[in-house]
């Protein structure tokens, strides 16, 4: 019998209200169904505008869902309010493209990521101390980064401390929506091979939303593929990257840069481990 998948969308289905009073709601997610398992990677791309983020934000209670069901772990959340969508944070993170603007300026990185662990059981000020630097160790900033301000730091170090604060309470799935792409190509590598590292020793799924096809092909395990708010296609990251079946796509295969095969067959050794830990 499989395991029951870490996140579940069934039949789900978004409007926004339209312009004008007579006009009827905008459809912009219409029957859209998947899974994600443990330890798993899906990509989720699509043009702009296709609704990659909106899904995002469905899952993580910051757009109403007018239609189908959001499953955690087999429960139904997909209309959790209050109190009841915050103890949601302890399974559910978001990595966002922009650091600069995710981080909060006023508050030292340490405060930042004290947030989320006195959030959860309650907790000694030397454990959370120590955890901090436990977190900051592990995506390579040093201990004294705890009492810097985010201008302190670059764009990719950033977004290291936005995937420090995601990671902090070892959750079941993190919503990445573009983290990558507001990152020059080495940073970018770097961030991606942190994500993988995380995903080997904490075991979290991530929903990856990209426009990056060769990001796709190395990280993602399965890709779907959206297209004005439905799935058009869907599959191995490989076939969808190698024999694309739908025109954005195969336009999207056509633009991609050739992906470096030391960087992918490190990756791929990467998702087989954290694939057989989550099933061990
Ligand atoms: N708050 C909102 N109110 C009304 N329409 C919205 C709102 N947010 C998004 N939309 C519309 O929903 C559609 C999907 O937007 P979404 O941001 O999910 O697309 P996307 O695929 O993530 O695009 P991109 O790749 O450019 O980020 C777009 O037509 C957008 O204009």
């Amino acid at each position: 019998m499989s395991a029951t998948p870490v996140l579940q969308i069934d039949g789900l289905a978004v409007h926004y209200p339209s312009r004008g009073l007579r006009k009827p709601p905008t459809t912009v997610i219409e029957n859209v169904s998947f899974e994600v398992g443990r330890a798993e990677t899906v990509a989720l791309v699509g043009e702009s505008g296709s609704g990659k983020t909106t899904i995002g934000r469905a899952v993580l209670g910051l757009t109403p869902v007018s239609g189908g069901r959001v499953l955690l772990d087999g429960r139904d959340i997909t209309h959790l309010t209050g109190r009841a969508r915050r103890a949601l944070s302890t399974d559910i993170q978001a990595i966002f493209q922009n650091p600069y603007g995710s981080l909060n300026p006023a508050l030292p990185v340490g405060r930042t990521l004290a947030e989320p662990l006195l959030a959860g059981s309650p907790r000694s000020r030397g454990e959370v101390r120590d955890h901090i630097t436990g977190l900051l160790r592990r995506v390579g900033l040093p201990e004294d980064a705890a009492d810097r301000y985010p201008a302190q730091f670059s764009g990719g170090q950033r977004q290291r401390i936005a995937i420090a604060r995601a990671v902090a309470r070892q959750p079941r799935i993190i919503i990445c929506d573009e983290p990558t792409s507001a990152l020059d190509v080495t940073t970018q590598a770097a961030a991606l091979d942190l994500l993988s590292e995380l995903q080997t020793t904490l075991g979290c799924a991530y929903l990856f939303i990209t426009h990056d096809l060769a990001v796709v092909k190395e990280f993602a395990a399965r890709t779907l593929v959206l297209q004005h708010g439905r799935i058009v296609e869907e599959g191995p990251s490989t076939d969808v990257c190698d024999r694309p079946r739908h025109e954005y796509t195969r336009r999207l295969v056509a633009a991609a840069p050739v992906p470096d095969p030391v960087l992918q067959r490190k990756r791929r050794q990467q998702r087989t481990e954290a694939e057989a830990e989550a099933t061990a």
